[in-house]
């Protein structure tokens, strides 16, 4: 059996962890902030200390990008601070750790998606966070993986793509900013590689860790994919309006974001043999989930 210790289990990963396809013979503990809190050391101690884990996975983060402009020193207490210490409880515990950090550790300007060992340069404070987070993990467990994701979507909690579908619901129009490209992900599909990397890394004290990305293939500007969004929509009989295209500069925001956060994920191909599937048929799927639409109760 692999117990597997997932912090954040009510958030978008979170949830997508509770129904991803796991190996036979794993059991998933999802407890929520009330139980670990990253704000609260000992709540981590006392968490692992409470059944023996053979994993832990971090989903949990301060993740409202603008709100950690304001509140610098809560960002860093659950992106960095609390990390550093859950990294170091599970090297004590002799326990390997998957660490989830996000494409905003890169400033957007390479040319193209960027490679694992590229040099970040966060342009925010939820961006410079979670870049500490990854140097607390990797440096205080060497059984960690720091696994970067991005543009998250989901049936669950808030993201872009219910955002998108409820503004659908009440405006004739959208406005998307056109000039920042990334690569959009399904929290399920992440999920789902994060369910295939753990009986390897929990099972073989030498399996290959280090910084990995996930997201799925292809790329995207916000407004192509709110456009993929209202079509998905529309071909369901769902929310769907005309997306007009605009420059960054027409859609101010208290934190400047990267003009291109693609990520590269040829690392986790060639060590795991994962293999991302289209972003657009990602997309298509969590719009045919009921409880992405705007009249899903929350
Ligand atoms: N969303 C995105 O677009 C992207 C996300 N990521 C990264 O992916 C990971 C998962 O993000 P996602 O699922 O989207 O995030 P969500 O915002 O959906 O969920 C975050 C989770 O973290 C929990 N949490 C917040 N503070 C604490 C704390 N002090 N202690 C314990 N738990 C806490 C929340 O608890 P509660 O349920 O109580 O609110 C929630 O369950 C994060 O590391 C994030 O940085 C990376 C790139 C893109
Ligand atoms: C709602 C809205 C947003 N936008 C723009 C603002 C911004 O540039 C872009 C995305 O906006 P959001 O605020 O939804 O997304 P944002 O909070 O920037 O999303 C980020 O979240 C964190 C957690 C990550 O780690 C990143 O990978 C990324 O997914 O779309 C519009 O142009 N029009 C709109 O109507």
């Amino acid at each position: 059996m692999t117990a597997v210790l997932v912090l954040g289990g009510n958030g978008q990963l979170g949830q997508a962890l509770g129904r991803a396809r796991w190996s036979e013979g794993t059991v998933v503990h999802r407890p929520g902030r009330d139980v670990i809190d990253l704000a609260r050391p000992e709540s981590i101690a006392t968490a692992l200390a409470a059944h023996p884990y053979d994993i832990v996975v971090n989903a949990a983060a301060f993740t409202a990008v603008d709100a950690a402009q304001d509140d610098v020193a809560g960002a860093f207490a659950i992106n960095a601070t609390g990390p550093a210490i859950l990294a170091d409880a599970t090297r004590r515990a002799g326990l390997p750790l998957i660490h989830v950090s996000t494409d905003y550790v890169f400033d957007g300007s390479a040319t193209g998606a960027y490679p694992e060992d590229a040099t970040p340069q966060p342009l925010g404070v939820y961006g410079a966070s979670k870049l500490a987070g990854e140097y607390a993990v990797l440096s205080g467990n060497p059984r960690a993986i720091v696994l970067r994701t991005a543009w998250v979507i989901s049936p669950f909690r808030a993201n872009f793509l219910k955002t998108m579908l409820r503004l659908a619901a009440e405006r004739p129009a959208l406005r998307v900013v056109d000039d920042q490209r990334g690569s959009p992900t399904s929290a399920d599909d992440l999920a789902e590689a994060i369910a295939a990397i753990v009986p390897r890394l929990a099972g073989d004290a030498d399996a290959p860790t280090g910084i990995y990305h996930f997201v799925n293939a292809g790329e995207a500007s916000w407004c192509e994919l709110a456009r993929e969004i209202m079509a998905c929509s529309a071909s369901r009989g769902g929310p769907s309006v005309p997306v007009e295209g605009i420059p960054t500069s027409a859609f101010p925001t208290p934190t400047r974001r990267p003009v291109n956060s693609r990520l590269a994920t040829g690392r986790l191909t060639r060590d795991y043999g994962i293999e991302p599937r289209d972003w657009q048929a990602a997309v298509r799927d969590i719009v045919a989930d009921p409880a992405a639409m705007p009249t899903a109760p929350a």
